[in-house]
């Protein structure tokens, strides 16, 4: 079994909507939407490496500080087993755009529709919904 270190945000704003990404074409989980993130650098502390993701995926500016941790997944992939920690944001700096060609969508948590996200993060809906609706 390899494991697979992967970090993610829930960035929320001040109507309580959280910013999903759609993965990409050629991607593994094509065209499903996920929480912004990714892969530890070697080296790297989880909370930069998440810092790091959201400048290279939406181009803002996070800092570690306003990074609060909120769930985790654990899920068995056929080739790795995920754990991937979801942090909560709500202050960054600079408009969240797509800077990979991503489509992009606020929702309300009530409204992620698990079937549109990777098998992994359905556990992570129920407590965005506990916390903001
Ligand atoms: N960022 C993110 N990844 C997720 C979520 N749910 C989920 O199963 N994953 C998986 C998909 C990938 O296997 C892995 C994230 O890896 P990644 O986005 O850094 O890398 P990738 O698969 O796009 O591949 P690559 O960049 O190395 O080419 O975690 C989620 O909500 N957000």
């Amino acid at each position: 079994m390899s494991l697979l270190l992967v970090v993610a945000a829930a960035l929320v704003d001040p109507q309580g909507r959280v910013l999903i990404a759609q993965r990409p074409q050629g991607k593994q989980l094509a065209g499903l939407w996920e929480f912004p993130g990714g892969k530890l650098d070697p080296g790297e502390r989880p909370e930069q490496a998440l810092v790091r993701e959201l400048a290279e995926e939406l181009g803002i500016e996070v800092a570690t500080a306003d990074l609060a941790p909120l769930t985790f997944a654990s899920h068995a992939y056929e080739a790795f087993h995920l754990l991937m920690p979801l942090y909560l944001c709500r202050r960054w700096r600079g408009e969240p755009h797509a800077r990979e060609g991503q489509a992009l969508a606020w929702m309300r948590p009530s409204e992620l529709d698990a079937a549109q996200m990777p098998p992994a993060d359905a556990p992570l809906i129920a407590p965005l919904v506990a916390l903001l609706g």
